[in-house]
């Protein structure tokens, strides 16, 4: 199997161009691939794909085999193979996901890629669309809600705002994100009862109404160095806690993403790099 390695600040996913290459079980293709000693290492398999309603279509994997909706730093890379490589030349360009199909605007320079922005679509606060199921918990939306989590035997409070970006995300405002223990506590929020398909967790630090420090514990991938829809559920989630105005950087492990959260048309815009590590081939 041909593949390409690529990332966006550092979340690093392994891209198949499914034009060329068939995966009978991509699932376990990615769970074999992202192992870091045993495989090529990364958080995860993403195969482009023709789509009959858009320009191309991204099916994105986790890095224990489970299937995600929607990638935000995976789709901006979607993004640069599809030009760099001359499956189109168009700088505008639409992709389908399960959670809709995406519109990319691509920034070349010197013939490549350098940075895309995204129209992520609209966020959902509605608990079933995350989903998010708390007993007698609010109905609309989950903003700044409790959430008891057991550490080290201990029962620690913290508050939570759910957003979906077609995918599900707890978002999570703390004073420090770099002390976190996340291997710790990341997996009490992605297996919470309350989240019936498990859940991406943000832990924000807010350094001033246009900058807010991120880290993410992704479901099914672990700790990863950033997460574009969780970039862009995290700012979501700052407006509506009044913390930050729409524009926000925010500052990841792997670099910084833009968001604007354009509350007028209802959808988010995420601007951030895409990069290609290394081209190769894997027995499978
Ligand atoms: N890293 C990705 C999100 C992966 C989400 C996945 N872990 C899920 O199961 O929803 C991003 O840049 O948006």
């Amino acid at each position: 199997m041909k593949f390409t390695k690529m990332h966006g600040c550092g979340n690093d996913y392994i891209y198949v161009n499914c034009f060329e290459e068939s995966l009978s079980n991509p699932n376990e293709v990615s769970r074999i691939v992202s192992d870091r000693h045993f495989g090529i290492g990364s958080d995860g398999l993403i195969c482009i794909c023709p789509s009959k309603t858009a320009d191309f279509r991204m099916a994105m994997y986790n890095a224990d085999g489970s299937e995600g909706k929607m990638c935000g730093n995976g789709i901006r890379c979607v993004a640069k193979y599809v030009y760099d490589n001359k499956l189109t030349d168009k700088t505008t360009i639409t992709v389908e996901t399960l959670s809709g199909i995406k519109t990319l605007n691509l920034n070349v320079s010197n013939g490549s890629v350098k940075t895309v922005t995204v129209d992520m679509g609209a966020p959902s606060l509605t608990p079933a669309d995350v989903p998010v199921v708390i007993p007698n918990g609010p109905k609309d939306s989950v903003v700044n809600t409790p959430i008891t989590v057991s550490v080290d035997g201990k029962e620690t409070e913290y508050r939570m705002t759910c957003v979906s970006m077609g995918n599900p995300h707890a978002i999570i405002f703390v004073d420090d994100v770099h002390i976190l223990d996340l291997e710790k506590i990341g997996p009490l929020f992605e297996k919470h009862p309350y989240f019936p398909e498990q859940v991406n967790t943000e832990f924000i630090h807010v350094i001033d109404r246009n900058q807010i420090d991120m880290r993410v514990w992704e479901r099914g991938s672990g700790e990863t160095l950033a997460c574009g829809t969780g970039a862009c559920a995290s700012v979501v989630a700052c407006v509506l806690n009044g913390l930050t105005e729409n524009n926000v950087t925010v500052h990841l492990l792997g670099g910084d993403l833009t968001i604007h959260y354009d509350q007028n048309k209802n959808t988010v815009f995420m601007t951030g790099p895409a990069a290609i590590i290394c081209t190769g081939s894997i027995e499978i």
